[in-house]
């Protein structure tokens, strides 16, 4: 519970200076329902013998607009750079580890945990998404944004045929953003 509010403390700031720092007004995310929903996810990775074999999180993005990540000093995510090379995230139990996901329809990051011999692991991935997996709310480009040479990247969608989207698809290795752009 506590955790959840300081959390969302945190969230609510992020979006603040995220927010001014795209020359928005200081509100302008929070207001369009970035911190409407939290989901707190708790990972426990048991020690695995032959981890070359398996992964712990296969790659995949975020379904949120940011995840702030609590790690404890076992080490195993990656983020996935230029397309090409896995970096590791070194785990400091101390700092969160901020995602973008990918509901801000910007660039989410993908990312991935590496099974190891050596356990436990134990994360708290905590979401800030949607206030309801529902909502017929629609995605949309901010409009301050667009121009002539800014055309729109992805077209409008409802949360919930996103959600829909991400959900059938699973975790299978493919950006959920994909079949959203124009
Ligand atoms: O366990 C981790 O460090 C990452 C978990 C994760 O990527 C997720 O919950 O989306
Ligand atoms: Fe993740």
């Amino acid at each position: 519970m506590e955790y959840s509010e300081q959390i969302l403390k945190v969230g609510k700031t992020l979006f603040e200076l995220l927010s001014e720092g795209l020359g928005l007004n200081p509100n302008h995310l929070e207001d369009i329902g970035c911190t409407d929903g939290l989901a707190l996810l708790g990972h426990y990775y048991p020690a695995c013998p032959q981890p070359e074999l398996t992964m712990g999180t296969t790659k995949h993005t975020d379904n949120a607009f940011l995840t702030l990540l609590l790690q404890d000093n076992l080490g195993g995510l990656q983020v996935l750079y230029e397309d090409k090379y896995w970096v590791d995230v070194p785990p400091n139990p101390e700092s969160l580890v901020v995602n973008v996901g990918d509901l801000l329809q910007f660039k989410s990051v993908e990312h991935r945990v590496l099974a190891s011999e050596v356990g436990q692991r134990i994360s708290i991935a905590s979401f800030l998404n949607v206030g309801s997996v529902l909502s017929l709310k629609s995605f949309e480009p901010i409009k301050e944004f667009l121009s002539e040479e800014n055309k729109p990247k992805y077209r409008n969608v409802t949360l919930k045929d996103f959600q829909r989207y991400v959900i059938d698809k699973g975790l299978d290795g493919t950006r959920a953003l994909l079949p959203f752009k124009v």
